[in-house]
């Protein structure tokens, strides 16, 4: 039964498919501290927040069971995600269910700051009937700039086009085509200082993004510029905002989220006459809370169960197509890295994988990281396909991969060559129609064996009598021999043999084996 925790009070009907999973058991709690959290987060295998809850270093490690964070919304600026991948704790977000949301509330703000409607109704209910003061400006004509132009960003500009506004789109990702079709123009960010009557972000909180819009992009603004920020708090400079509406640059802002959140009672921006602030409500409708309560529901039973799953976040994304075009051979790569990994003792240095035939046609990185993960378990704890690459990369193991155009036998082939400072051994797969996954050649020698069980690689002089031999002896030892396979180059010299037993072979008895003076090696593998 895998035990799933629930914060942030996340849609109840859109988590309703954990409810009613068999095999899980849901637990919802709120306002937890960093302490309360780290006390039971080793109880469960899924965490689901939204943006309150802290998911530090901490957290991860306490979380000795966790198998996957789950972000009901887009950013996972809450989540430690290096310390995630660390531990191979799967973070997905839920990319798509409240893009609308956030774009509608982005519109909302710019309506809301271009006719003062916050400001004159806290007068009317006031009991002042001002109608001078708030005389605002029309959308119409006007140029709207868009920072990121992602899923938000795109939408806010679609539908500023209906409000008869020219856009202005700043995005490093946003091509000459797709801003066309849209319909923006594209920009830089100094273009849309010098050119636009609104400016709205819509970028993640980055390095790079952090205070884009300072002091010196304020200076070049056009005067009487409106702000909106529904994106994160710090991609626009608070401090400098507030001198440029004080120094009659800015018209007005529109806030919804903050660098600290909550603000400071004291923060600058509370009490300011041209500011309106939200509580980062951007994602807060019934639609989109569901929305993305079900995306991420949906994502935590497939990784609990061990399906194939999108959004990660700390892993590529893998297009539908090249998933359904390698799933078939992930079981097989793993297969012979934990071979591989169980023929050297030393330290791995490097990996070499190369793919031939039909998988030189897709992005194969996935399937790498199953060959990566299956040879690093034979060393390591915990290995899974998030953290096995940083793994290798943390303990200087390189990756080489490699692809031949055609293999002359195979209509598919991965190679696997493992060194460490001692050693080096080859070994290599294919899918055979028919035959399911098949290892077709160890080192220089063709085989094919079916690649599970309790396995015996077997080094020997190719002399005459040796089977009879290794079988003798397995069988006074009560281990029954499923399958045996002999691979050599030349007649009377160095050779392989490979048994499949139906029950693994006592280490008494692989030290008798080891003992017959024509084997020079005898590896046991399990698979
Ligand atoms: N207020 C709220 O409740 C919500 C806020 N958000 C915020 O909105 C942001 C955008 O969300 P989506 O549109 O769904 O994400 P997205 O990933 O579809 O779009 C983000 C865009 O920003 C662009 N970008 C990245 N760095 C940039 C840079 N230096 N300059 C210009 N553009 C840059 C990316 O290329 C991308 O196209 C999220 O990162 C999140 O922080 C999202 C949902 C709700
Ligand atoms: O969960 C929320 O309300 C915050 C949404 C958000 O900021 C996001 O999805 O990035």
């Amino acid at each position: 039964m895998f035990k799933v925790l629930v914060m942030d009070g996340i849609s109840d009907m859109g988590i309703q498919m954990l409810y009613e999973a068999p095999d899980v058991e849901v637990e919802k709690k709120n306002g937890l501290s960093e302490d309360e959290l780290a006390a039971i987060i080793g109880e469960y295998d899924a965490l689901l927040v939204r943006s309150a809850t802290k998911v530090t270093e901490r957290i991860m490690s306490a979380g000795t069971k966790l198998k996957v964070v789950g972000r009901a919304g887009v950013g996972v600026d809450n989540i430690d995600l290096e310390a995630a991948t660390k531990r191979g704790i799967v973070v997905i977000n839920a990319p798509d269910g409240n893009t609308i949301a956030t774009c509608e509330l982005t519109f909302a703000m710019m309506m809301a700051i271009a006719r003062s409607i916050p400001q004159a109704y806290k007068k009317t209910v006031g009991g002042e009937w001002d109608r001078k003061t708030f005389v605002g400006v029309e959308l119409r004509n006007k140029v709207l700039g868009v920072l990121g132009m992602g899923r938000i960003g795109s939408e806010v500009a679609k539908r500023a086009k209906a409000f008869g506004m020219q856009v202005i789109g700043y995005d490093p990702f946003l091509t000459e085509e797709r801003a066309e079709k849209i319909g923006v123009k594209l920009g830089t960010v100094n273009d849309i200082c010098a050119k636009a009557d609104f400016i709205t972000v819509h970028t993640p909180l980055t390095n790079e993004t952090r205070h884009m819009i300072s002091r010196p992009q304020f200076e070049t603004m056009k005067k009487g510029v409106r702000i909106i920020n529904c994106a994160r708090g710090g991609i626009i400079d608070e401090q400098a905002l507030v001198e440029a509406i004080d120094s009659g640059i800015v018209a007005g802002a529109a806030f919804d989220v903050f660098e600290q959140e909550p603000p400071a009672p004291d923060h600058p921006f509370l009490n300011h006459p041209k500011i309106i602030v939200t509580p980062h409500l951007g994602a807060s409708t019934v639609e989109a809370q569901e929305n993305v309560a079900i995306d991420v529901s949906e994502e935590v039973l497939h990784i609990l169960r061990e399906q194939p799953f999108k959004n990660a976040v700390n892993m590529p994304t893998v297009p539908a197509n090249v998933l359904n075009a390698l799933q078939p051979y992930f079981n097989l790569g793993e297969k012979l890295g934990l071979f591989l990994g169980q023929t050297v003792d030393g330290p791995v240095s490097e990996i070499v994988v190369n793919y031939a035939g039909d998988l030189v046609d897709v992005d194969t990185s996935p399937l790498t990281r199953h060959i990566v993960k299956g040879i690093l378990s034979n060393q390591l704890e915990g290995v899974n396909i998030v953290n096995a690459m940083h793994l290798a990369k943390t303990r200087d193991v390189k990756v080489i991969v490699q692809q031949s155009s055609a293999s002359p036998t195979f209509t598919n082939l991965v190679s696997v060559t493992l060194k460490t400072k001692q050693q080096q051994h080859l070994l290599a797969g294919t899918l055979l129609a028919g035959y399911g996954e098949r290892i077709v050649q160890i080192d220089q020698y063709p085989v094919d064996i079916a690649p599970s069980g309790n396995l015996l690689l077997i080094s020997h002089n190719d002399r005459p009598g040796i089977i009879g031999k290794v079988g003798t002896l397995l069988g006074s030892n009560d281990v029954n021999i499923a399958t045996m396979q002999v691979g050599r180059k030349v007649i009377g010299g160095q050779a392989i043999m490979v048994l499949t037993t139906d029950k693994p072979t006592p280490k008494d008895v692989i030290v008798q084996l080891s003992q017959l003076p024509e084997l020079t090696d005898v590896i046991e593998l399990t698979l």
